[in-house]
């Protein structure tokens, strides 16, 4: 447990301040020693620690790509405490034992807090709902997913919704409709689809499968949110079902800000990922539905893999890239720096939201005494070019590789613990 002042930071936006990080809380920085150490953060921003509720960490199962320990390092460096670990890894997060196993690795190996998914379907083989109830009383388990795969099956969707209403659960939805986006689906459907050969993943196949989704949700009363929104069209139907007051949330990845799918051209499957990037008018979509609260979270969907499965053909390569290195970078690139957000919302949009959401009690909370320690001091002014070796992932699937973009991260506190300190220490 680490003992510091952090003297002079604009807290979020809402002004300069200091900060007294004491047995893991806030605490009043008037009552700090002298021999404390003191940390000048004038011209930085404090954040509240960010939280991701969209992380592959593929331990158990895929070691060779990304462990507990490597996942949750690189969720430090990019300013994150908390992570939601998605459920398809090997095996699958099914059960209450498999939950409660990657919570002791989290303890064990987390230089964050690492918070179990549960599946949704055994398997995720999209036919029997997984042990929900389980998961949920003997591993607090509130988000269920069978990412990586879409719950096609509207009657299962149902059912889950009905069954995780009882305790406040929510299903995250990997919106693929899997008779208009199969397997195969790697590039947006259009023009350069044709021309690269590859196949297409309309729009519509995420679209139409958030329509259903809204109508399960007011059905049943519960919670949907939606994983990773690729288009615009999704963007429509999430304000409709949002006006008629329907409790639905949706996250965007960084990637999905950015990039667009002229990339593809190369057939670098390093820009190959799930759903795939779009072109520029969806990207706007993307950036201004984050700016007005429709979508309400930034997720990552951090999806490291082992060069032996990228490194393939395009229409071969597995599906999916970094990103919790990069993500506030990209989020101060693409909305802070063009005016969209200001620190409060990034605060927001990457540690309060994706907290409620997932319904964390000890994340996302204000930077004020007596709550727990967490948080990350920003730079906002500093930049670099990303060079994906510099990685502290296993893997090296990082399409921001080569990019000059903001470097903001200098300090990251997870419960009083310094989990990462620009230049090392
Ligand atoms: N996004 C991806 O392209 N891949 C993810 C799965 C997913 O998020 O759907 C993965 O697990 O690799
Ligand atoms: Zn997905
Ligand atoms: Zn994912």
């Amino acid at each position: 447990m680490s003992e510091l002042v952090i003297t002079g930071a604009d807290l979020a936006g809402a002004g300069a301040g200091d900060l007294y990080v004491r047995d893991g809380l806030f605490a009043d920085p008037t009552e700090a020693g002298a021999d404390v150490e003191r940390v000048d953060a004038h011209g930085l921003v404090a954040l509240p620690g960010l939280v991701d509720l969209h992380t592959h960490l593929r331990e158990p199962g895929r070691e060779d790509a990304e462990t507990v320990a490597t996942g949750t390092r690189a969720a430090a460096r990019g300013g994150f405490t908390a992570v939601l670990a998605m459920a398809n890894t090997n095996p699958v997060t099914d059960t209450a034992e498999a939950a409660e196993h990657l919570l002791a690795l989290g303890r064990r190996d987390g230089a964050a807090q690492v918070v179990p998914v549960g599946a949704v379907s055994k398997g995720l083989a999209g036919s029997e709902l997984a042990e929900l109830g389980l998961m949920a009383r003997s591993a607090g388990v509130r988000v269920f997913s069978d990412d990586g795969h879409c719950v096609a099956d509207a009657r299962l969707m149902r059912r889950a919704l009905e069954y995780v209403r009882a305790f406040d659960g929510v299903i995250a939805q990997h919106a693929q409709d899997p008779r208009l986006a199969g397997t195969d689906a790697c590039c947006h459907e259009g023009e350069l689809s044709g021309r690269l050969g590859l196949p297409g993943w309309p729009p519509a196949a995420e679209a139409t499968i958030v329509a259903r989704d809204a109508e399960l949700a007011a059905l049943t009363g519960s919670r949907v949110h939606v994983c990773h929104v690729s288009s615009a069209e999704t963007v429509d139907v999430l304000r409709w079902a949002q006006k008629r007051g329907i409790d639905i949330t949706a996250e965007v990845t960084p990637h999905h800000l950015m990039l667009t799918t002229d990339l593809l051209s190369s057939y670098d499957p390093t820009y190959k990922v799930n759903p795939p990037l779009r072109p520029d008018e969806h990207v706007a979509a993307l950036r201004e539905a984050l700016a007005d609260g429709t979508i309400a979270a930034v997720g990552t969907d951090h999806a490291p893999h082992a060069r032996h499965d990228k490194e393939h053909a395009f229409a071969d390569a597995s599906p999916g890239m970094l990103g919790l290195e990069t993500a506030l970078a990209v989020v101060i690139e693409t909305m802070v720096t063009t005016g969209r957000l200001d620190w409060a919302g990034v605060a927001e949009r990457m540690s309060y939201a994706p907290a409620r959401i997932a319904r964390l009690s000890g994340q996302g909370r204000p930077l004020a005494v007596g709550e727990p320690a967490n948080l990350v001091l920003v730079d906002p002014a500093a930049r670099s070019v990303v060079d994906r070796a510099a990685s502290a992932s296993l893997s090296r699937n990082n399409p921001w590789h080569g990019r000059e973009l903001p470097d903001p991260v200098v300090l990251t506190v997870w419960a009083g613990r310094v989990t990462h300190r620009r230049g090392g220490g």
